[in-house]
């Protein structure tokens, strides 16, 4: 296969189409879901020329956890959904790819096994991971400690997520729970009312009262960088470098929260203004070849993540569908740079991206 579009039409096949429809969906009229990826399509890169040098160095260091490219994979639910290993899959094929994993915490495998998995492959995997946090704050702690223990570099909170988006596909297919056999792992044992680790579930703890307060106990609680995921607003940016979290995701959650917001590449570059550098930048939304990465990089982010894309090559090849995706955006990322005279991601400038 040659482009992320090819894996998605495999995966299609392979897939109960309500589960396509689940991976593949967004919120309501589906505006924002097309429009992340039409944004790139609007843009024009500027090369810069005779700045040639016979290697590029793609690596990155984000928050001290080293990637060897500025491409990771962003927290999606549900992996044993498009593949039977699941989430061991994914995790080992980011541990070889050696870049940075975010787990979902809606993964149907347990962080202790993920990570366990990319440990056979990579001494020192780069594991980081997503939290809805929770009313029960106990359960919550209680879910940092046990990612802590399995060797997780950083937590990224979403906060873009104070109900759950309204996905139309998912209604009409009454696709509402997760089949017999499969559970959100990370979240058995709950408590009382919440011991099913089902889809319906999950819908139930996402947490509308989220506020910065949960931030700064969130910090409190961990040493490791606190990243917060979800936000499209630039007085938002402003306040996350104020409350000291260590790195933002500018992110739209792939379409499927709130439908009509813009893509994230038409705010970041207002967000990397009022971030001014002081925290490392993160975006994810859309991003399908390695002309979208630069332009990313250009704007003002420090790395991008990609969801969709990875789960298709697992749906289509399970480990080895995510190893070729990841390294197929890797040397299209490579081929990108060095056209546009660059040999290191931060070579990119802003001057390089026109409307
Ligand atoms: C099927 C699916 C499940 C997702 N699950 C989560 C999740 O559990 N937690 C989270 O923070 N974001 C979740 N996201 C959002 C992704 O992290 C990311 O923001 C989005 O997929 C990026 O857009 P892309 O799919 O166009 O690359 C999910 C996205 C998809 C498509
Ligand atoms: C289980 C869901 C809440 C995961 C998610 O964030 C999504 O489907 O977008």
């Amino acid at each position: 296969m040659r482009t992320i579009a090819e894996f998605e039409a495999t995966a299609r096949e392979r897939l109960d189409p309500a589960h396509y429809d689940y991976f593949a969906g967004g919120a309501q009229d589906e505006i924002t879901l097309r429009e992340n990826e039409e944004a790139y399509k609007r843009l024009r890169l500027v090369p810069r020329v005779l700045r040639g040098s016979d290697k590029r160095d793609l690596s990155v260091d984000l928050l001290g956890t080293p990637s060897s490219m500025p491409i990771l994979v962003a927290p999606t639910a549900f992996h044993r959904l498009a593949h039977p290993d699941g989430e061991l899959a994914t995790a080992r094929a980011a541990a070889r790819a050696g870049t940075i994993m975010i787990v979902s915490m809606a993964s149907t495998t347990a962080i202790e096994d993920i990570a366990a998995a990319a440990r056979e492959v990579a001494p020192d995997p780069g594991l980081w991971f997503q939290l809805y946090l929770q009313p029960d704050l106990e359960f919550t702690e209680a879910i940092v400690r046990r990612a802590e223990n399995a060797g997780v570099k950083a937590f990224v909170v979403t906060v873009d997520s104070p109900v759950l988006g309204r996905r139309e596909r998912d209604d009409r297919n009454a696709f509402h729970d997760l089949p017999p056999g499969l559970a959100v792992e990370n979240l058995r044992n709950i408590g009382e009312n919440r011991s099913g680790g089902t889809a319906s579930h999950v819908r139930d703890i996402v947490m509308s009262a989220l506020n910065w307060d949960h931030i700064a106990w969130l910090r409190s609680k961990t040493r490791l960088p606190v990243l917060i995921k979800g936000l499209l607003h630039a007085e938002d940016a402003r306040l996350a470098v104020h409350h000291g979290v260590a790195g933002i995701v500018v992110s739209n959650h792939g379409g499927r929260q709130l439908d009509t917001v813009p893509a994230t590449i038409d705010v970041l570059p207002e967000i990397a203004a009022a971030v001014g550098g002081a925290l490392p930048v993160l975006l994810d939304g859309g991003i399908r070849r390695g002309t979208d990465v630069v332009k990313a990089l250009a704007l003002g982010a420090d790395a991008v993540g990609v969801g969709r894309p990875v789960v298709w090559g697992l749906a289509a090849g399970g480990r080895e569908g995510v190893s070729e995706v990841l390294e197929m955006l890797r040397a299209d990322f490579d081929q990108a740079l060095a056209l546009c005279g660059g040999r290191h991601p931060a070579d990119l400038t802003p001057d390089q991206v026109r409307r």
